[in-house]
């Protein structure tokens, strides 16, 4: 086997979930992301209303394999199962609209299960990479400072189809597939109130007009905030028809938004903060797994690539180690 490192851009889910098989298989990795730490999508906020899952907001787990490792997260106390008490707007009306369904998050917020992954792993943060070369035999990449870093044995593109087409052209093939896969947009907003706010809601699918989905941050386990902090999506269509509203409007609009649905008074919220995700989700989801021209060595993984969720990015991200680790046993 190499002793050549495999880069892979993006310590998102998928990134890392390709990191932690390649490592398990003995091969050296190192990660490039262009923020100052792990998650992407699936990162928490540090505010003065403490750590806020601005991004994905639970979890499922509906394959056995992603199961395990779900299980092998709470064991270390990196994750554990929400149960919230659910609502649903049906026909104008707020109703519980409880079910089965497991659902996860991680503790004490979002950023601790990819911080687990991330371990000892090296890892270049705030590096933005724009260009990917192949020589001879190697792979180089180069930062939006003319920086270059490798070389490199294999790279795997694990960041939005947005972004990560413009990585591809060494693969064009490839770079056409991610060019195809358009990425929504969210506006999210979290409030928070000094006094807690006097309803059984703990989630709600809203599915209307502004609001997709809200969710109050201390029904979540392992959460000490000292507000009660509400986190809010927009619909990918009012997200898309407000994507350069300042973030002021955004906040004004869904705490609007918001109070109309409550079942209980609202009081001015001590705090607020409005984050927009530009590649939030996509259109629609794709049954690739992952990318890969396994020949020239290079791949691409992420949610897009598999249902556009936690758990499809992490299968992403496993099924593209699983092709490198097969192609070099060959
Ligand atoms: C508001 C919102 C709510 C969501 N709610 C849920 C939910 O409830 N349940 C659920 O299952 N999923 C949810 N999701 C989706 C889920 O967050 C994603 O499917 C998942 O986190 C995607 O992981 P990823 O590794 O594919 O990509 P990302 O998390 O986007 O990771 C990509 C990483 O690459 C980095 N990067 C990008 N470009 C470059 C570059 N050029 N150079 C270096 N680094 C780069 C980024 O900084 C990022 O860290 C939600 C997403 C959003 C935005
Ligand atoms: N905003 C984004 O950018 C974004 C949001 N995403 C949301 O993530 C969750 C995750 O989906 P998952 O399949 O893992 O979870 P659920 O089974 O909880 O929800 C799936 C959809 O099913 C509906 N649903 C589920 N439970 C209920 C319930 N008790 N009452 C009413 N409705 C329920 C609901 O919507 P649809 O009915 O299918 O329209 C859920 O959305 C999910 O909420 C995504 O919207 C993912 C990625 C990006």
């Amino acid at each position: 086997m190499s002793s050549v490192s495999i880069a892979i851009i993006g310590a998102g889910i998928s990134g890392l979930s390709a990191a932690q098989a390649l490592q398990e298989a003995g091969l050296p990795v190192h990660l490039f992301d262009k923020s100052r730490g792990s998650g992407g999508r699936m990162a928490s906020k540090r505010t003065e209303a403490g750590r806020l899952d601005l991004g994905a907001a639970y979890f499922t787990a509906r394959d056995r394999r992603f199961a395990a490792a779900v299980r092998d997260w709470q064991a270390r106390g990196w994750a554990s199962e929400w149960r919230p008490s659910l609502y649903e707007l049906r026909q104008g009306q707020l109703g519980p609209s409880q079910d089965e369904q497991e659902r996860y998050v991680g503790t004490p917020s979002m950023s601790a299960i990819t911080r687990g992954l991330l371990g000892e792993t090296p890892v270049t943060f705030g590096c933005r990479i724009t260009e990917i070369f192949r020589g001879t035999r190697h792979w180089t990449l180069q930062d939006a400072d003319g920086q270059s870093y490798g070389p490199f044995s294999q790279v795997v593109v694990a960041i939005p189809a947005t972004q990560a087409c413009n990585l591809l052209t060494a693969a064009p093939v490839l770079a056409g597939k991610a060019a195809n896969v358009a990425m929504e947009p969210t506006w999210s907003v979290a409030l928070g109130f000094s006094t807690p706010l006097e309803t059984g809601m703990d989630g709600c699918f809203v599915r209307n007009g502004a609001l997709d989905w809200f969710s109050r941050d201390r029904s979540k386990p392992g959460r000490d905030n000292p507000l009660d902090t509400w986190v809010m999506h927009a619909t990918s269509q009012w997200s898309r028809e407000h994507l350069d509203a300042s973030k002021e409007t955004v906040i004004e609009h869904l705490h609007g938004a918001f109070a109309e649905l409550l079942d209980c008074p609202l009081p001015e919220p001590a705090f607020s903060i409005a984050h927009r995700w530009l590649y939030a989700r996509p259109a629609q989801p794709h049954q690739w797994g992952s990318l890969a021209d396994v020949d020239m060595g290079i791949h691409a993984c992420g949610d897009w690539c598999l249902s556009g969720r936690v758990e499809g990015a992490w299968l992403s991200g496993r099924e593209a180690a699983r092709r490198i680790i097969e192609h070099l046993d060959k």
